[in-house]
């Protein structure tokens, strides 16, 4: 081990984390990488009542927090439905909601997540 204590990650931890990665090529702007601010966002923290963020994902993967692979497809959609809701439909957050959200479903569909929690098992 190096001098700070490497932890080895655990399978579920390996696979949530293969999971961040391919969903945040799908946000290739990096809107979603880090917390809304309501300095860049007037009044957010008021309107979403649970902010959702790739950085987030990632901590809680870190902590264990997530016991399953479906708990990180509920942040991802809660992710998406946050900047969907917040946004107007016109704008550029939005329409690159709607599309991350139609894509990340994709890498998330049941049976992709089936296989890979057999796999994990
Ligand atoms: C223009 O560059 C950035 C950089 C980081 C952002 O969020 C982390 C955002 C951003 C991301 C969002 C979302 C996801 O709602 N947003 C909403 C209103 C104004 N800005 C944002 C934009």
């Amino acid at each position: 081990l190096s001098k700070v204590e490497e932890k080895e990650l655990t399978p579920l931890q390996e696979a949530l984390s293969q999971l961040i990665r391919q969903l945040q090529r799908k946000d290739p702007s990096a809107f979603f990488s880090f917390p809304v601010t309501d300095l860049i966002a007037p009044g957010y923290s008021t309107i979403i009542k649970r902010p959702m963020d790739f950085g987030a994902m990632k901590e809680k993967v870190k902590n264990e927090y997530y016991q399953s692979l479906e708990e990180l497809k509920e942040d991802f959609r809660i992710m998406c439905e946050n900047a969907m809701i917040y946004n107007k439909p016109e704008t550029i957050y939005h329409k690159a909601a709607r599309k991350l959200l139609h894509s990340g479903m994709k890498i998330l569909r049941p049976e992709r997540l089936e296989s890979l929690r057999q796999s994990i098992e």
